[in-house]
């Protein structure tokens, strides 16, 4: 169980970017996902995080569909009740955490379960505490990201992402701004949530780091190797 694709196809300007493509990611497992500059790293977390639409093919989450695909292999994406429900099994920590500048750490980890209305406001605190505490920064629950560190905003970021207990957690670039010892503390944090039965990927340019801490390593260069042919 964990996240499926099948037969991915995603083309830029009439450019295969994707092309045929499987994935899988399992629960507990930690994908960490390298290769050279453009060859679709960032493009596939994103398509998996429904910021951009696959041409062709099937994303799943258990039994929770994003896109099937049409007699023709075209991808056809489900209603938008039923993208809402896959987009509450995938988190996406973003490289530069994305946290909303005008709201608190606590408002910031509370916002989507209320709106979409999932949990109560006492859940969802009670909730937050809890990742809060869990990824060392509860005392930051009441403060603006802005007066928080790099590594604290990540941080903040990361329990954001976990409020809806996503089966699959997503980092873009998580290391890039971080020295080795916080990047091993963030690594640490990975294996963590991942023992949790969480599936991860991470895309990065860290060799060392996604070495140490995946417990699968996929080469973009290899999955894309057409374009090496072609
Ligand atoms: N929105 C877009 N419009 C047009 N082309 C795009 C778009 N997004 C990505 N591309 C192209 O798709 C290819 C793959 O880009 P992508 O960012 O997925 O690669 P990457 O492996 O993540 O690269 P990097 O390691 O440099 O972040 C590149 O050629 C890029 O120019």
């Amino acid at each position: 169980m964990g996240l499926k694709a099948t037969n991915l196809t995603k083309q830029f300007n009439g450019i295969d970017v994707l092309r045929n493509f499987d994935f899988t990611i399992e629960a507990g497992e930690i994908v960490t996902l390298v290769g050279k500059s453009g060859t679709g790293k960032t493009t596939l977390m994103r398509v998996l995080n429904q910021l951009e639409k696959a041409d062709n093919g099937t994303v799943a989450i258990d039994d929770h569909y994003l896109c099937n695909e049409t007699l023709e292999g075209k991808a056809e994406y489900v209603s938008k009740k039923e993208r809402m429900t896959y987009n509450n099994q995938i988190g996406m920590v973003f490289q530069d955490y994305q946290l909303f500048p005008n709201l608190t750490v606590m408002e910031n980890c509370i916002e989507a379960p209320l709106d979409q209305k999932l949990m109560t406001k006492e859940q969802a605190v009670e909730k937050a505490v809890q990742l809060l505490t869990q990824m060392g920064i509860l005392d930051k629950k009441d403060v603006y990201p802005s007066t928080l560190s790099g590594g604290q905003q990540q941080r903040a970021a990361i329990a954001r992402s976990m409020m809806l207990n996503p089966k699959i957690l997503c980092f873009d670039e998580p290391t890039s701004a971080l020295d080795r010892d916080s990047s091993n503390e963030v690594g640490k944090m990975i294996q963590t949530i991942a023992l949790s039965g969480t599936g991860i990927l991470i895309v990065t340019h860290d060799l060392e780091f996604a070495e140490t801490f995946g417990t699968r390593v996929v080469s973009s260069d290899e999955f894309l190797s057409y374009k090496i042919e072609s």
